[in-house]
């Protein structure tokens, strides 16, 4: 039996980083903690761009890498990436399937319909889901798949049996031509990227570089495009895009439509401080469980999105999770006397299970 849910928005060298060349001393392993209290985090007003070419450079390039990664998600807990590596036929492609996919009449596209598909998989019609309870509804229509080789192996019945929430066998649509090859592609890419960025997050929080490799091996993590309408004339602020939330896996991968600003990020004096698309770049928010993970050293940022631009705004979300059995606790460098630890530990699939469970309870509008 396939799980039913609402489609969800929303995881070295063993090195110290206390060789690096910044401001705050971090030389123990309490370090973490101390200094997310010296920080201040939370007041930025704006989202700084990280890098990441040297991804796979030289041990101090990816020391400095780290550095600047840490900084940015004990700051902000969301930063912009370059040199990323994925190309912009991979991204063009994807975009303008999307484009087409949403296009296409709604009896079309309610053929998919999440309820029916399962797994949280497949077609969300507009105003679908409400991922803020003291609002009226998202105002998006989104289409989500999860884990596909491109050419699939023969009698694969492992991922077909997955009832996890988006795992199984992903549903696709029949139009537009070249829809689910585009898709994927820009999949793997994200995967890539993603594999990259949990080692930069082991390398921050002073952990060996492939510290969550053996505990991401069989996560599902998913995809998710989405159309926003514009929202035109006086604005409710109980009904836009995508109302206010934290993601609940580890981290997300973001590509937003060029040009049109939508997305933005509340810092700590409750100021919504845009994230204007910067062409070329992905956007990287950290999301609840690796604020779990640090004891939120790292923040898990609450977002939103509203499109006001006039025109139809576009994006692409990438959820990296933990494999289901995996213990979410705070690790030993993030708990300090002045900070224990704030969360019990919990497994990554009873975490995910208990917040879907609680986005039935907030219901549909
Ligand atoms: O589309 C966006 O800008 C944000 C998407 C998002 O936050 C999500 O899907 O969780
Ligand atoms: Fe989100």
């Amino acid at each position: 039996m396939r799980n039913d849910c609402l489609p969800l928005v929303g995881s070295g060298f063993g090195r110290s980083l206390s060789g690096l060349r910044h401001p705050i001393a971090l030389s123990c392993r309490a370090t973490m903690a101390d200094s997310a209290a010296i920080r201040d985090p939370g007041t930025f007003d704006s989202i700084p761009v990280i890098d990441i070419t040297n991804a796979n450079g030289t041990r101090d390039q990816k020391s400095a890498l780290a550095f600047e990664i840490k900084n940015a998600c004990m700051e902000v807990g969301a930063f912009y990436i370059t040199g990323h590596g994925i190309h912009h036929e991979t991204i063009d492609s994807v975009f303008s399937a999307m484009k087409a996919y949403f296009s296409l009449p709604l009896e079309t596209k309610m053929e998919l319909y999440h309820k029916r598909v399962g797994n949280c998989q497949g077609y969300t019609p507009l105003l679908d889901t409400n991922i803020d309870p003291s609002n009226r509804g998202d105002l998006l229509e989104g289409f989500a798949a999860g884990w596909e080789e491109l050419i699939p192996e023969e009698n694969d019945e492992t991922s077909r049996n997955d009832d996890r929430p988006k795992a199984g066998t992903n549903v696709w649509p029949l139009e537009p031509a070249g829809f689910r090859e585009a898709y994927l592609n820009y999949y793997h890419a994200a995967l890539a990227v993603g594999k990259t960025l949990y080692h930069l997050f082991a390398l921050a929080l002073d952990l060996p570089e492939t510290y969550f490799e053996d505990k991401t091996k069989e996560s599902v993590h998913d995809m998710r495009t989405v159309r926003y309408p514009p929202q035109t004339g006086p604005v409710d602020d109980r009904m836009v895009g995508l109302g206010a939330h934290t993601d609940f896996k580890c981290f997300t991968i973001l590509w937003q439509e060029p040009d049109i600003q939508a997305l933005q990020v509340l810092n700590s004096e409750r100021r919504w401080i845009n994230v204007t698309p910067i062409p070329g770049t992905l956007v990287v928010n950290i999301a609840d469980q690796l604020g779990r993970w640090t004891n939120d050293v790292f923040r898990s940022p609450v977002h939103r999105a509203v499109n006001r631009s006039g025109v139809d705004r576009y994006s692409t979300a990438v959820f990296f999770g933990m494999n289901s059995d995996v213990q979410v606790e705070p690790i030993p460098s993030c708990i300090s006397p002045d900070q224990p630890p704030k969360y019990e530990p919990i497994s990554a699939g009873d975490y995910e299970r208990k917040r879907i469970e609680a986005m039935f309870r907030q219901g549909t509008p």
